[in-house]
């Protein structure tokens, strides 16, 4: 059903989205993958098309850097576009308010939120002229709810939710289908992005607590690849996954 498209996959050299590439590679997906680290996206395009004997562009790339992703753009629409876009770069520096980590809450808001952006602008208008395409948003289970020190980083989570939303309904002419996916506690680097010590403990205490089973790269990757395989008629608008044992 996939065979033969191409995605471009944000955030691809670790977690989500490195378990997203692999998942789409296997069903024959052409690849597109951005990151800062290059080393790892090189590792990780050499080795799916070993296996698998897809095609793997790079375009090493900070998310937030918009002349930067405007050449990205550029230069997939230069490549044909791309069918699917799963934009899943993000950052989580949390921290309680009152301890003012401002350029935390920047880095959240420019790369969350605006680099999130600037993916979409890069590739919709494509989508919209080819009147094809399904834009995947990884935004948060904090899209929907916020906890102590998560303040900035769920307004960014519940904003890219709302952008999922309003592009759902504005891309339903253009056949463009649009998904916000909303993970729960998944195992990867994601709390190594928080700054502040105690919070940074606390949080990688709670998620790898004795007994507990938190979710996997993988099942959110299978998450990703069951909304992209429903029949053309069919927006999974929104899939909000979590693990049994997380309460909130
Ligand atoms: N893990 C979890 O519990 C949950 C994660 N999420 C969301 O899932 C998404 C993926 O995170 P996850 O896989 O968990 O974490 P990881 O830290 O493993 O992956 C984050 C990815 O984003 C990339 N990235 C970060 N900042 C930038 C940037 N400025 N420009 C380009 N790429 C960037 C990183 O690559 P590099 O450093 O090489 O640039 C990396 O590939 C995020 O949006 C996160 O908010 C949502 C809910 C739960
Ligand atoms: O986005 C992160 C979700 S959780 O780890 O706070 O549950």
């Amino acid at each position: 059903m996939l065979q033969g498209k191409t995605a471009w996959i944000t955030g691809a050299s670790s977690g989500i989205g490195e378990a997203t590439a692999r998942r789409l590679a296997k069903e024959g997906v052409n690849l597109v993958l951005t990151a800062r680290r290059e080393e790892k996206l090189v590792a990780l395009a050499a080795e799916l098309e070993a296996k698998y004997g897809v095609a793997v562009a790079l375009e090493v790339a900070d998310v937030s850097d918009r002349p930067v992703m405007e050449v990205v753009g550029e230069k997939i629409a230069e490549r044909g576009g791309v069918d699917i876009l799963i934009n899943n770069a993000g950052t989580m520096p949390i921290s309680p308010i009152l301890s003012g980590r401002v350029d935390e809450w920047e880095q959240m808001i420019d790369v969350n939120i605006k680099g999130v952006l600037y993916a979409i602008n890069a590739v919709y208008s494509g989508m919209a002229e080819r009147k094809s395409g399904h834009i995947v948003n990884i935004s948060s289970i904090a899209a929907r709810q916020t906890y102590q020190s998560a303040g900035v980083y769920a307004g960014t989570k519940h904003a890219v939710r709302a952008i999922s939303d309003t592009l759902r309904k504005e891309a339903i002419r253009f056949g463009v289908r649009v998904t916000d996916i909303q993970p729960g506690a998944v195992a990867t680097e994601l709390p190594d992005s928080i700054n502040h010590p105690k919070i940074r403990d606390a949080v990688k205490a709670n998620m790898y607590a004795e007994g507990s089973e938190i979710l996997q790269p993988d099942d959110i990757a299978n998450a990703i690849y069951y909304a992209l395989t429903q029949p053309a008629y069919i927006d999974v608008s929104e899939l909000h996954i979590r693990p049994v044992i997380q309460e909130d």
